[in-house]
Protein backbone atom coordinates (compact mmCIF):
# COMPACT_ATOMS: atom_id res chain seq x y z
CA UNK A 1 0.00 0.00 0.00
CA UNK A 2 1.20 3.45 -0.42
CA UNK A 3 1.40 6.59 1.27
CA UNK A 4 1.13 10.42 0.60
CA UNK A 5 2.89 12.08 3.15
CA UNK A 6 2.28 16.26 2.66
CA UNK A 7 4.82 18.76 3.05
CA UNK A 8 5.62 22.28 2.02
CA UNK A 9 6.20 22.13 -1.88
CA UNK A 10 9.70 24.02 -2.25
CA UNK A 11 11.19 23.61 -5.25
CA UNK A 12 8.53 22.65 -8.62
CA UNK A 13 9.11 19.35 -10.15
CA UNK A 14 8.59 15.54 -9.85
CA UNK A 15 11.23 12.96 -8.74
CA UNK A 16 10.48 9.19 -8.99
CA UNK A 17 13.44 7.12 -7.30
CA UNK A 18 14.81 4.54 -4.55
CA UNK A 19 14.88 6.49 -1.18
CA UNK A 20 18.63 6.98 -0.05
CA UNK A 21 17.58 8.09 3.63
CA UNK A 22 20.09 9.89 4.56
CA UNK A 23 21.33 9.46 8.75
CA UNK A 24 23.59 11.32 10.79
CA UNK A 25 26.79 9.13 11.39
CA UNK A 26 26.23 7.05 14.48
CA UNK A 27 28.03 9.04 17.71
CA UNK A 28 28.25 7.99 20.74
CA UNK A 29 31.09 9.84 23.02
CA UNK A 30 32.37 8.23 25.61
CA UNK A 31 33.94 9.89 28.43
CA UNK A 32 37.28 8.76 29.01
CA UNK A 33 40.61 9.94 31.16
CA UNK A 34 43.65 10.34 29.79
CA UNK A 35 47.11 10.39 31.28
CA UNK A 36 48.82 11.43 27.92
CA UNK A 37 47.18 14.54 27.09
CA UNK A 38 50.11 15.56 24.32
CA UNK A 39 49.41 11.94 22.42
CA UNK A 40 45.10 12.81 22.80
CA UNK A 41 45.95 16.92 21.27
CA UNK A 42 47.63 15.38 18.74
CA UNK A 43 44.73 12.62 18.23
CA UNK A 44 42.61 15.99 18.19
CA UNK A 45 44.79 18.24 15.70
CA UNK A 46 45.09 15.07 12.86
CA UNK A 47 40.63 15.29 13.32
CA UNK A 48 40.86 18.66 12.24
CA UNK A 49 43.02 18.53 9.96
CA UNK A 50 41.79 15.71 7.82
CA UNK A 51 38.05 17.77 8.46
CA UNK A 52 40.00 20.84 6.98
CA UNK A 53 41.08 18.97 3.99
CA UNK A 54 37.78 17.79 3.10
CA UNK A 55 35.98 21.09 3.75
CA UNK A 56 38.36 22.51 1.11
CA UNK A 57 37.49 19.92 -1.75
CA UNK A 58 33.74 20.76 -0.96
CA UNK A 59 34.71 24.48 -1.03
CA UNK A 60 36.03 24.37 -4.33
CA UNK A 61 33.47 21.97 -5.71
CA UNK A 62 31.01 24.39 -4.45
CA UNK A 63 32.67 27.09 -5.36
CA UNK A 64 32.70 25.76 -8.94
CA UNK A 65 29.33 23.96 -9.68
CA UNK A 66 27.26 26.97 -7.56
CA UNK A 67 29.29 30.05 -7.36
CA UNK A 68 31.35 32.13 -4.82
CA UNK A 69 29.03 33.24 -2.75
CA UNK A 70 27.04 30.12 -1.84
CA UNK A 71 30.34 28.56 -1.63
CA UNK A 72 31.41 31.27 1.10
CA UNK A 73 29.60 29.25 3.82
CA UNK A 74 32.60 26.30 3.54
CA UNK A 75 34.80 29.51 3.91
CA UNK A 76 33.04 30.00 7.27
CA UNK A 77 33.12 26.54 8.45
CA UNK A 78 37.01 26.54 7.87
CA UNK A 79 37.17 29.55 10.01
CA UNK A 80 34.96 27.78 12.77
CA UNK A 81 37.84 24.97 12.49
CA UNK A 82 40.81 27.55 12.92
CA UNK A 83 38.81 29.94 15.78
CA UNK A 84 41.15 29.79 18.55
CA UNK A 85 38.46 30.10 20.93
CA UNK A 86 37.02 26.71 19.57
CA UNK A 87 40.27 24.68 19.33
CA UNK A 88 41.80 26.18 21.99
CA UNK A 89 39.04 25.39 24.66
CA UNK A 90 39.38 21.81 23.35
CA UNK A 91 42.89 21.43 23.83
CA UNK A 92 42.97 23.40 27.25
CA UNK A 93 39.71 20.75 28.18
CA UNK A 94 42.17 17.80 27.16
CA UNK A 95 45.31 19.32 28.99
CA UNK A 96 42.99 20.29 32.61
CA UNK A 97 40.72 17.89 32.46
CA UNK A 98 42.53 15.12 31.33
CA UNK A 99 39.29 13.90 29.01
CA UNK A 100 39.85 12.06 25.79
CA UNK A 101 39.31 14.71 22.78
CA UNK A 102 35.50 13.88 21.70
CA UNK A 103 34.83 14.45 24.86
CA UNK A 104 36.36 17.91 25.18
CA UNK A 105 35.16 18.55 21.25
CA UNK A 106 31.20 17.57 22.12
CA UNK A 107 31.67 19.74 25.62
CA UNK A 108 32.80 22.58 23.81
CA UNK A 109 31.21 22.66 20.60
CA UNK A 110 27.73 21.56 22.01
CA UNK A 111 28.72 24.86 25.09
CA UNK A 112 28.90 27.40 21.69
CA UNK A 113 26.16 25.60 19.95
CA UNK A 114 23.31 26.40 23.13
CA UNK A 115 25.00 29.71 23.82
CA UNK A 116 23.71 30.39 19.63
CA UNK A 117 20.74 28.69 19.79
CA UNK A 118 19.31 30.35 23.13
CA UNK A 119 19.64 33.94 21.20
CA UNK A 120 16.62 33.37 19.86
CA UNK A 121 18.02 35.07 16.51
CA UNK A 122 17.64 33.32 13.15
CA UNK A 123 21.23 34.42 12.09
CA UNK A 124 22.80 32.97 15.39
CA UNK A 125 20.83 29.91 15.39
CA UNK A 126 22.81 29.79 11.55
CA UNK A 127 26.45 30.01 13.59
CA UNK A 128 24.65 27.06 16.10
CA UNK A 129 24.18 25.28 12.33
CA UNK A 130 27.37 25.64 10.73
CA UNK A 131 29.31 24.85 14.53
CA UNK A 132 27.07 21.29 14.49
CA UNK A 133 28.06 20.57 11.20
CA UNK A 134 31.36 20.66 11.72
CA UNK A 135 31.85 19.48 14.58
CA UNK A 136 30.12 16.58 13.38
CA UNK A 137 32.74 15.81 10.96
CA UNK A 138 35.28 16.00 13.39
CA UNK A 139 33.63 13.85 15.99
CA UNK A 140 33.27 11.57 13.20
CA UNK A 141 37.18 11.47 12.42
CA UNK A 142 38.39 10.89 16.13
CA UNK A 143 35.88 8.31 16.60
CA UNK A 144 36.33 6.64 13.40
CA UNK A 145 33.20 6.22 11.97
CA UNK A 146 32.21 6.32 8.25
CA UNK A 147 31.00 10.01 7.67
CA UNK A 148 28.47 9.80 4.82
CA UNK A 149 28.06 12.42 2.52
CA UNK A 150 25.65 13.00 -0.41
CA UNK A 151 29.04 13.26 -2.37
CA UNK A 152 29.48 9.06 -2.30
CA UNK A 153 25.73 8.71 -3.37
CA UNK A 154 26.38 7.04 -7.35
CA UNK A 155 22.51 5.95 -8.66
CA UNK A 156 19.73 7.68 -8.82
CA UNK A 157 18.26 8.50 -5.63
CA UNK A 158 15.46 11.00 -4.07
CA UNK A 159 17.35 11.98 -0.54
CA UNK A 160 15.37 11.92 2.43
CA UNK A 161 16.92 13.61 5.56
CA UNK A 162 15.77 15.65 8.47
CA UNK A 163 17.26 18.40 7.30
CA UNK A 164 20.26 18.95 4.69
CA UNK A 165 22.93 21.31 5.99
CA UNK A 166 24.88 23.82 3.61
CA UNK A 167 27.54 21.39 3.10
CA UNK A 168 25.30 18.39 2.39
CA UNK A 169 23.49 20.35 0.01
CA UNK A 170 26.62 21.99 -1.88
CA UNK A 171 27.60 18.10 -2.29
CA UNK A 172 24.43 16.69 -4.51
CA UNK A 173 25.18 15.47 -7.79
CA UNK A 174 22.48 16.90 -9.81
CA UNK A 175 22.70 13.27 -11.56
CA UNK A 176 21.88 10.67 -8.88
CA UNK A 177 19.97 12.98 -6.68
CA UNK A 178 16.90 13.47 -8.60
CA UNK A 179 15.15 14.95 -5.75
CA UNK A 180 14.82 15.40 -1.52
CA UNK A 181 12.45 16.29 1.17
CA UNK A 182 12.98 16.91 4.31
CA UNK A 183 11.22 16.28 8.29
CA UNK A 184 12.15 20.11 8.69
CA UNK A 185 12.53 23.24 7.47
CA UNK A 186 10.05 25.74 5.42
CA UNK A 187 9.75 27.27 1.93
CA UNK A 188 13.09 30.04 2.84
CA UNK A 189 14.74 27.70 4.68
CA UNK A 190 18.31 27.30 3.67
CA UNK A 191 17.51 23.62 1.80
CA UNK A 192 14.85 25.00 0.46
CA UNK A 193 16.44 28.31 -0.98
CA UNK A 194 19.38 25.78 -2.08
CA UNK A 195 16.80 23.28 -3.81
CA UNK A 196 15.47 26.12 -5.70
CA UNK A 197 18.64 27.48 -7.56
CA UNK A 198 19.91 24.09 -8.20
CA UNK A 199 16.00 23.14 -9.71
CA UNK A 200 16.31 19.48 -7.96
CA UNK A 201 12.26 19.14 -7.33
CA UNK A 202 11.80 19.37 -3.26
CA UNK A 203 9.06 18.74 -0.52
CA UNK A 204 10.26 20.38 3.04
CA UNK A 205 8.91 20.53 6.61
CA UNK A 206 7.11 16.59 6.16
CA UNK A 207 7.89 15.97 9.78
CA UNK A 208 8.08 12.29 9.59
CA UNK A 209 9.53 11.46 6.48
CA UNK A 210 12.97 9.91 7.70
CA UNK A 211 10.82 7.78 10.08
CA UNK A 212 8.20 6.69 7.89
CA UNK A 213 10.17 5.09 4.89
CA UNK A 214 13.38 2.65 4.51
CA UNK A 215 16.32 2.95 2.22
CA UNK A 216 15.59 1.32 -1.25
CA UNK A 217 11.80 2.11 -1.32
CA UNK A 218 10.55 3.74 -4.11
CA UNK A 219 9.19 7.54 -3.58
CA UNK A 220 7.86 10.07 -5.93
CA UNK A 221 8.27 13.50 -4.73
CA UNK A 222 5.88 16.08 -6.35
CA UNK A 223 7.42 19.31 -5.66
CA UNK A 224 4.59 20.88 -7.68
CA UNK A 225 1.97 20.63 -4.71
CA UNK A 226 4.44 19.19 -2.00
CA UNK A 227 3.67 15.94 -1.19
CA UNK A 228 5.44 12.65 -0.85
CA UNK A 229 4.06 9.00 -2.29
CA UNK A 230 5.74 6.32 -0.40
CA UNK A 231 6.14 3.04 -1.90
CA UNK A 232 3.36 3.64 -5.09
CA UNK A 233 1.30 1.13 -7.17
CA UNK A 234 2.34 0.78 -10.63
CA UNK A 235 -0.80 3.21 -11.31
CA UNK A 236 0.57 5.60 -9.47
CA UNK A 237 3.68 5.33 -11.21
CA UNK A 238 2.17 6.05 -14.31
CA UNK A 239 0.39 8.98 -13.17
CA UNK A 240 3.07 10.67 -11.70
CA UNK A 241 5.50 9.90 -15.10
CA UNK A 242 2.89 11.16 -16.71
CA UNK A 243 2.78 14.59 -14.41
CA UNK A 244 6.41 15.03 -14.44
CA UNK A 245 6.28 14.87 -18.51
CA UNK A 246 3.29 17.43 -18.52
CA UNK A 247 5.63 19.58 -16.10
CA UNK A 248 8.37 18.78 -18.67
CA UNK A 249 6.26 19.91 -21.78
CA UNK A 250 5.36 23.31 -19.69
CA UNK A 251 8.27 23.98 -18.92
CA UNK A 252 9.51 23.53 -22.54
CA UNK A 253 6.95 26.14 -23.41
CA UNK A 254 8.00 28.63 -21.01
CA UNK A 255 11.32 28.57 -22.21
CA UNK A 256 10.58 29.82 -25.62
CA UNK A 257 9.37 32.82 -23.67
CA UNK A 258 12.88 33.29 -22.50
CA UNK A 259 13.69 36.04 -24.47
CA UNK A 260 10.17 38.01 -25.02
CA UNK A 261 8.84 40.94 -23.37
CA UNK A 262 5.36 40.32 -21.24
CA UNK A 263 2.66 41.38 -22.75
CA UNK A 264 -1.23 41.20 -21.21
CA UNK A 265 -3.15 39.68 -24.05
CA UNK A 266 -4.51 43.15 -24.61
CA UNK A 267 -1.21 44.29 -25.44
CA UNK A 268 -0.93 46.29 -21.88
CA UNK A 269 3.20 45.56 -21.00
CA UNK A 270 4.53 45.27 -17.61
CA UNK A 271 8.00 44.21 -16.48
CA UNK A 272 9.31 41.18 -14.81
CA UNK A 273 12.29 41.32 -12.49
CA UNK A 274 14.06 39.13 -10.09
CA UNK A 275 15.27 38.68 -6.63
CA UNK A 276 18.84 38.60 -6.20
CA UNK A 277 20.77 37.96 -2.81
CA UNK A 278 24.32 37.87 -4.60
CA UNK A 279 25.66 38.23 -7.99
CA UNK A 280 26.23 34.24 -8.27
CA UNK A 281 22.38 34.95 -8.66
CA UNK A 282 22.59 37.01 -11.78
CA UNK A 283 22.95 33.75 -13.86
CA UNK A 284 19.41 32.26 -12.91
CA UNK A 285 17.88 35.81 -13.78
CA UNK A 286 19.15 35.72 -17.43
CA UNK A 287 18.78 32.27 -18.12
CA UNK A 288 14.80 32.62 -16.67
CA UNK A 289 14.67 35.62 -18.52
CA UNK A 290 13.89 38.10 -16.17
CA UNK A 291 13.90 41.58 -17.73
CA UNK A 292 15.73 43.18 -14.90
CA UNK A 293 16.81 42.75 -11.34
CA UNK A 294 13.81 43.94 -9.34
CA UNK A 295 15.43 43.81 -5.65
CA UNK A 296 19.37 43.50 -4.62
CA UNK A 297 19.13 42.22 -0.92
CA UNK A 298 22.26 43.52 -0.13
CA UNK A 299 22.62 42.36 3.55
CA UNK A 300 24.03 38.94 2.44
CA UNK A 301 27.43 40.84 1.93
CA UNK A 302 27.33 41.98 5.11
CA UNK A 303 26.42 38.74 6.81
CA UNK A 304 28.41 35.45 7.80
CA UNK A 305 31.50 37.49 8.11
CA UNK A 306 32.92 38.70 11.29
CA UNK A 307 32.86 42.86 9.72
CA UNK A 308 32.05 45.24 7.52
CA UNK A 309 32.35 44.67 3.93
CA UNK A 310 34.65 47.51 2.72
CA UNK A 311 33.81 50.15 -0.17
CA UNK A 312 35.84 48.03 -2.87
CA UNK A 313 34.42 44.90 -1.90
CA UNK A 314 30.71 46.41 -2.11
CA UNK A 315 31.75 48.57 -5.38
CA UNK A 316 32.81 45.16 -7.15
CA UNK A 317 29.89 43.07 -6.00
CA UNK A 318 27.49 46.16 -7.37
CA UNK A 319 29.69 46.01 -10.63
CA UNK A 320 29.57 42.45 -11.22
CA UNK A 321 26.04 42.46 -10.77
CA UNK A 322 25.12 45.80 -13.34
CA UNK A 323 27.75 44.66 -15.71
CA UNK A 324 26.39 41.08 -16.22
CA UNK A 325 22.58 42.37 -16.64
CA UNK A 326 23.93 44.45 -19.65
CA UNK A 327 21.89 47.81 -19.08
CA UNK A 328 18.77 46.39 -17.94
CA UNK A 329 17.31 47.97 -14.55
CA UNK A 330 18.99 46.63 -11.28
CA UNK A 331 17.16 47.87 -8.03
CA UNK A 332 20.10 47.86 -5.32
CA UNK A 333 18.30 48.07 -2.22
CA UNK A 334 20.81 49.89 0.62
CA UNK A 335 21.65 47.90 3.89
CA UNK A 336 18.40 46.12 5.68
CA UNK A 337 19.39 44.53 8.40
CA UNK A 338 17.74 44.17 11.91
CA UNK A 339 14.84 42.07 12.50
CA UNK A 340 16.08 38.51 11.37
CA UNK A 341 18.87 40.00 9.94
CA UNK A 342 21.81 40.17 12.54
CA UNK A 343 25.03 41.29 12.04
CA UNK A 344 26.57 40.37 15.76
CA UNK A 345 29.99 42.15 15.18
CA UNK A 346 27.83 45.68 15.21
CA UNK A 347 27.15 44.52 18.46
CA UNK A 348 23.34 46.31 18.68
CA UNK A 349 21.70 45.96 21.81
CA UNK A 350 18.96 43.38 22.21
CA UNK A 351 15.87 44.53 21.63
CA UNK A 352 11.95 43.00 23.14
CA UNK A 353 10.69 43.69 19.46
CA UNK A 354 13.90 43.46 16.68
CA UNK A 355 10.90 44.16 14.00
CA UNK A 356 9.61 47.09 14.87
CA UNK A 357 13.22 48.24 16.04
CA UNK A 358 16.19 49.52 15.37
CA UNK A 359 16.96 48.15 11.75
CA UNK A 360 17.07 48.90 7.77
CA UNK A 361 17.08 53.07 7.13
CA UNK A 362 16.77 53.76 11.06
CA UNK A 363 20.17 52.03 11.70
CA UNK A 364 21.69 53.56 8.65
CA UNK A 365 20.46 57.19 9.14
CA UNK A 366 22.33 56.34 12.89
CA UNK A 367 25.30 54.39 11.61
CA UNK A 368 26.05 56.84 8.81
CA UNK A 369 29.98 55.80 8.48
CA UNK A 370 28.21 51.93 7.27
CA UNK A 371 25.78 53.65 5.37
CA UNK A 372 27.93 56.78 3.28
CA UNK A 373 30.53 53.44 2.54
CA UNK A 374 28.04 51.70 0.86
CA UNK A 375 26.41 54.62 -0.96
CA UNK A 376 29.68 55.86 -2.26
CA UNK A 377 29.92 52.22 -3.60
CA UNK A 378 26.85 52.12 -4.85
CA UNK A 379 27.68 55.73 -6.90
CA UNK A 380 30.97 54.46 -8.34
CA UNK A 381 29.26 51.53 -9.42
CA UNK A 382 26.20 53.39 -11.51
CA UNK A 383 28.72 53.95 -14.48
CA UNK A 384 28.63 50.20 -15.51
CA UNK A 385 24.97 49.89 -15.62
CA UNK A 386 21.64 51.37 -15.09
CA UNK A 387 21.31 51.55 -11.38
CA UNK A 388 18.59 52.22 -9.13
CA UNK A 389 19.14 52.76 -5.73
CA UNK A 390 16.21 51.83 -2.96
CA UNK A 391 15.92 52.40 0.45
CA UNK A 392 14.49 50.06 2.80
CA UNK A 393 11.88 50.35 5.45
CA UNK A 394 10.93 53.87 5.02
CA UNK A 395 7.91 54.91 7.27
CA UNK A 396 8.51 59.22 6.93
CA UNK A 397 8.81 61.53 4.43
CA UNK A 398 11.73 63.17 6.56
CA UNK A 399 13.69 59.83 6.30
CA UNK A 400 13.50 59.66 3.12
CA UNK A 401 14.63 63.08 2.65
CA UNK A 402 17.58 62.17 5.02
CA UNK A 403 18.95 59.04 3.00
CA UNK A 404 18.49 60.87 0.08
CA UNK A 405 20.02 64.13 1.19
CA UNK A 406 23.53 61.81 2.47
CA UNK A 407 23.48 60.31 -0.99
CA UNK A 408 23.45 63.80 -2.83
CA UNK A 409 26.32 64.56 -0.50
CA UNK A 410 28.32 61.60 -1.10
CA UNK A 411 27.47 62.24 -5.31
CA UNK A 412 29.07 65.49 -4.79
CA UNK A 413 32.17 64.26 -2.91
CA UNK A 414 32.67 61.87 -5.60
CA UNK A 415 32.37 64.22 -8.18
CA UNK A 416 34.46 66.67 -6.61
CA UNK A 417 37.05 63.65 -6.30
CA UNK A 418 37.07 63.49 -10.21
CA UNK A 419 35.13 60.25 -10.33
CA UNK A 420 32.58 59.50 -12.58
CA UNK A 421 28.81 59.02 -11.45
CA UNK A 422 25.66 58.32 -13.43
CA UNK A 423 23.64 61.32 -13.93
CA UNK A 424 20.66 59.10 -14.82
CA UNK A 425 20.19 57.07 -11.00
CA UNK A 426 16.33 56.75 -9.94
CA UNK A 427 16.07 57.02 -6.48
CA UNK A 428 13.36 55.19 -4.52
CA UNK A 429 11.99 53.49 -1.93
CA UNK A 430 10.55 50.11 -0.39
CA UNK A 431 6.77 50.22 0.72
CA UNK A 432 6.75 47.94 3.22
CA UNK A 433 4.99 50.20 6.09
CA UNK A 434 1.28 51.32 6.12
CA UNK A 435 1.98 54.87 7.26
CA UNK A 436 4.27 55.19 3.76
CA UNK A 437 1.04 53.42 1.87
CA UNK A 438 -1.29 55.83 3.34
CA UNK A 439 1.03 59.27 2.41
CA UNK A 440 2.26 57.41 -1.12
CA UNK A 441 0.41 60.35 -2.81
CA UNK A 442 3.17 63.01 -0.28
CA UNK A 443 5.88 60.51 -1.04
CA UNK A 444 5.38 60.20 -5.13
CA UNK A 445 6.10 64.05 -5.23
CA UNK A 446 9.92 62.83 -4.02
CA UNK A 447 10.69 59.28 -5.12
CA UNK A 448 11.28 58.20 -8.71
CA UNK A 449 9.58 55.11 -8.03
CA UNK A 450 8.06 52.67 -5.74
CA UNK A 451 9.10 48.91 -4.85
CA UNK A 452 5.80 47.80 -2.53
CA UNK A 453 7.50 45.17 0.01
CA UNK A 454 4.56 42.69 0.82
CA UNK A 455 6.54 40.82 3.12
CA UNK A 456 6.81 43.07 5.56
CA UNK A 457 3.50 45.20 4.24
CA UNK A 458 1.82 42.40 5.37
CA UNK A 459 3.18 41.41 8.71
CA UNK A 460 2.96 45.07 9.85
CA UNK A 461 -0.71 45.80 8.14
CA UNK A 462 -2.16 42.48 9.90
CA UNK A 463 0.27 42.87 13.38
CA UNK A 464 1.48 38.87 12.33
CA UNK A 465 4.72 38.12 12.56
CA UNK A 466 5.98 36.57 9.23
CA UNK A 467 7.87 34.16 10.47
CA UNK A 468 5.17 33.24 13.82
CA UNK A 469 3.88 29.81 12.03
CA UNK A 470 0.97 30.16 14.93
CA UNK A 471 -0.17 33.71 13.47
CA UNK A 472 0.54 32.62 9.64
CA UNK A 473 -3.50 32.51 9.29
CA UNK A 474 -3.52 36.46 9.43
CA UNK A 475 -0.54 36.40 6.76
CA UNK A 476 -3.47 37.20 3.97
CA UNK A 477 -1.64 38.92 0.83
CA UNK A 478 -5.34 38.55 -0.67
CA UNK A 479 -7.02 40.33 2.29
CA UNK A 480 -9.13 43.30 0.96
CA UNK A 481 -7.05 45.56 3.31
CA UNK A 482 -3.98 44.56 1.53
CA UNK A 483 -4.86 45.16 -2.06
CA UNK A 484 -6.48 48.47 -1.16
CA UNK A 485 -3.21 49.37 0.44
CA UNK A 486 -1.64 48.39 -3.25
CA UNK A 487 -4.15 50.65 -5.19
CA UNK A 488 -3.20 53.70 -3.18
CA UNK A 489 0.66 53.15 -4.10
CA UNK A 490 0.65 52.23 -7.53
CA UNK A 491 -2.35 55.10 -8.44
CA UNK A 492 -0.22 57.69 -6.21
CA UNK A 493 2.71 56.61 -8.13
CA UNK A 494 1.21 57.02 -11.72
CA UNK A 495 -0.30 60.36 -11.29
CA UNK A 496 2.73 61.76 -10.70
CA UNK A 497 4.11 59.69 -13.51
CA UNK A 498 6.11 57.39 -11.74
CA UNK A 499 6.54 53.90 -11.90
CA UNK A 500 5.47 51.44 -9.42
CA UNK A 501 6.94 47.69 -8.43
CA UNK A 502 6.85 44.72 -6.15
CA UNK A 503 9.38 42.72 -4.51
CA UNK A 504 7.36 40.63 -2.29
CA UNK A 505 6.59 37.03 -2.72
CA UNK A 506 3.40 38.37 -3.58
CA UNK A 507 4.46 39.35 -6.62
CA UNK A 508 4.98 36.02 -8.07
CA UNK A 509 1.63 34.63 -7.08
CA UNK A 510 -0.06 33.11 -9.56
CA UNK A 511 -3.59 34.10 -7.92
CA UNK A 512 -2.10 37.70 -6.94
CA UNK A 513 -0.84 38.28 -10.39
CA UNK A 514 -3.93 38.94 -11.89
CA UNK A 515 -5.14 41.28 -9.60
CA UNK A 516 -1.98 42.82 -9.51
CA UNK A 517 -1.98 43.67 -13.33
CA UNK A 518 -5.47 45.05 -12.44
CA UNK A 519 -4.60 47.32 -10.00
CA UNK A 520 -1.76 48.31 -12.71
CA UNK A 521 1.30 47.21 -11.24
CA UNK A 522 4.44 47.94 -14.05
CA UNK A 523 7.29 45.98 -12.53
CA UNK A 524 7.02 42.48 -10.70
CA UNK A 525 10.07 41.11 -9.03
CA UNK A 526 10.04 37.64 -7.90
CA UNK A 527 12.23 34.64 -7.50
CA UNK A 528 13.92 34.00 -10.95
CA UNK A 529 12.66 30.50 -11.76
CA UNK A 530 9.19 32.40 -11.29
CA UNK A 531 9.54 34.42 -14.03
CA UNK A 532 8.40 32.45 -16.95
CA UNK A 533 5.59 30.81 -15.57
CA UNK A 534 4.34 34.88 -14.82
CA UNK A 535 4.76 35.62 -18.11
CA UNK A 536 3.07 33.02 -19.72
CA UNK A 537 0.07 33.27 -17.08
CA UNK A 538 -0.05 36.99 -18.12
CA UNK A 539 -0.11 36.53 -22.15
CA UNK A 540 -3.24 35.06 -21.57
CA UNK A 541 -4.62 37.74 -19.30
CA UNK A 542 -6.56 40.89 -20.05
CA UNK A 543 -5.58 43.41 -17.79
CA UNK A 544 -9.00 46.05 -19.28
CA UNK A 545 -11.37 43.09 -18.35
CA UNK A 546 -9.63 42.24 -14.83
CA UNK A 547 -9.30 46.30 -14.21
CA UNK A 548 -13.47 46.36 -14.59
CA UNK A 549 -13.77 43.81 -11.58
CA UNK A 550 -11.19 45.88 -9.35
CA UNK A 551 -13.80 47.90 -7.98
CA UNK A 552 -15.80 45.04 -7.23
CA UNK A 553 -12.89 43.16 -5.37
CA UNK A 554 -11.24 46.13 -3.07
CA UNK A 555 -15.13 45.64 -1.72
CA UNK A 556 -15.21 42.24 -0.87
CA UNK A 557 -15.43 41.14 3.15
CA UNK A 558 -12.88 38.70 3.39
CA UNK A 559 -9.55 37.40 1.62
CA UNK A 560 -11.18 33.59 1.41
CA UNK A 561 -14.18 36.01 -1.21
CA UNK A 562 -11.38 37.22 -3.37
CA UNK A 563 -9.60 34.20 -3.94
CA UNK A 564 -12.52 32.57 -4.96
CA UNK A 565 -13.42 35.28 -7.13
CA UNK A 566 -10.35 35.27 -8.58
CA UNK A 567 -10.04 31.87 -9.09
CA UNK A 568 -13.29 31.52 -10.83
CA UNK A 569 -12.66 34.55 -13.01
CA UNK A 570 -9.21 35.02 -14.18
C1 LIG B 1 10.92 42.25 -0.23
C2 LIG B 1 10.83 42.50 1.05
O1 LIG B 1 11.94 42.61 1.82
P1 LIG B 1 12.52 41.45 2.77
O2 LIG B 1 11.78 40.18 2.43
O3 LIG B 1 13.96 41.41 2.45
O4 LIG B 1 12.19 42.00 4.11
C3 LIG B 1 9.53 42.66 1.71
O5 LIG B 1 9.46 43.04 2.87
O6 LIG B 1 8.53 42.37 1.02
MG1 LIG C 1 11.14 43.87 3.93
Amino acid sequence: MSEKISGIAASAGIAIAKAFVFQNPELTIERKSITDSASEIERFDSALSVSKEELSVIKEKANKELGEDKAAIFAAHLLVLSDPELVDAVKQKIENEKVNAEAAMDDVSSMFINMFESMDNEYMKERAADIRDVSKRVLAHLLNVTFTTPASISEEVVILAEDLTPSDTAQLNRNFVKGFATDIGGRTSHSAIMSRSMEIPAVVGTKTITEKVENGVMVIIDGLDGHVIVNPSEDEIATYEEKQKQYQKQKEEWAKLVNEKTFSSDSVQVELAANIGTPADVKGVLENGAEGVGLYRTEFLYMGRDQLPTEDEQFNAYREVLEKMEGKPVVIRTLDIGGDKELPYLNLPKELNPFLGFRAIRLCLEEQDIFRTQLRALLRASRYGNLKIMFPMIATLGEFREAKGILTEEKEKLVAEGIEVSDSIEVGIMVEIPSTAVMADTFAKEVDFFSIGTNDLIQYTMAADRMNEQVSYLYQPYNPAILRLVKMVIDAAHKEGKWAGMCGEMAGDPIAIPILLGLGLDEFSMSATSVLPARSQILSLSKEKISSHIDQILQMETMEDVVKFAEENF
